[in-house]
């Protein structure tokens, strides 16, 4: 699938994205979990921040990769779990179309399976999320940019 259905950016930063973590936390802290399991890589730095705020030390992933920049290709699994997931937190950044989550599900259907930013398509796939995102916004990470030097509108007209 295409960059093409994109028409909007929604941009996270990075305090954004720790405030969301944290929100999310506070629905998952009276939970007994025996790890996480980061879906990498958009799911290693939620699942880091997860991790301290919920005090788990142990932290196993999944490595898989759909998308190349905007364009979905075909799934590659690099890497997976030994277990049904049973008690485990599994962490991803986002759920899209829910083709990674599906797959994942199929590895571990017993983990409770969290992403910070939901899609519509996606969203049924997981156990909970924070903030929903119209299906054709494209979330743009704070780790995806830079701080860059905008040039005043005034002389950006004069061109
Ligand atoms: O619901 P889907 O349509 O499958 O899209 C969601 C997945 O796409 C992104 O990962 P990506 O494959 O781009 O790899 P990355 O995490 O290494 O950036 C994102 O981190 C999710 O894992
Ligand atoms: O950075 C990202 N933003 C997105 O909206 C998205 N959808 C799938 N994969 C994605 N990666
Ligand atoms: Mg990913």
């Amino acid at each position: 699938m295409s960059s093409e259905r994109y028409h909007q950016h929604f941009t996270i930063s990075w305090d954004q994205l720790h405030r969301d973590v944290r929100q999310l936390c506070h629905q998952l802290v009276e939970r007994d979990f025996k790890g996480i399991v980061a879906i990498t890589r958009g799911g290693l730095i939620p699942a880091a921040l997860i991790a301290r705020e919920l005090n788990i030390r142990l932290i196993d992933t999944v490595c898989i990769k759909s998308y190349d920049h905007m364009d979905q290709g075909g799934l590659d699994i690099m890497k997976g779990v030994d277990h049904d997931g049973d008690g485990w937190l599994l962490v991803d950044d986002l759920v899209d179309t829910g083709k990674t989550a599906r797959a994942v599900r199929e590895m571990l259907p017993k983990a409770h399976f969290v992403t910070m930013y939901a899609k519509p398509e996606g969203r049924p796939l997981v156990d909970q999320y924070l903030t929903e995102v119209a299906q054709q916004c494209w979330i743009q990470f704070p780790w995806d940019m830079g701080i860059a030097y905008v040039e005043p509108l005034a002389d950006q007209l004069k061109k």
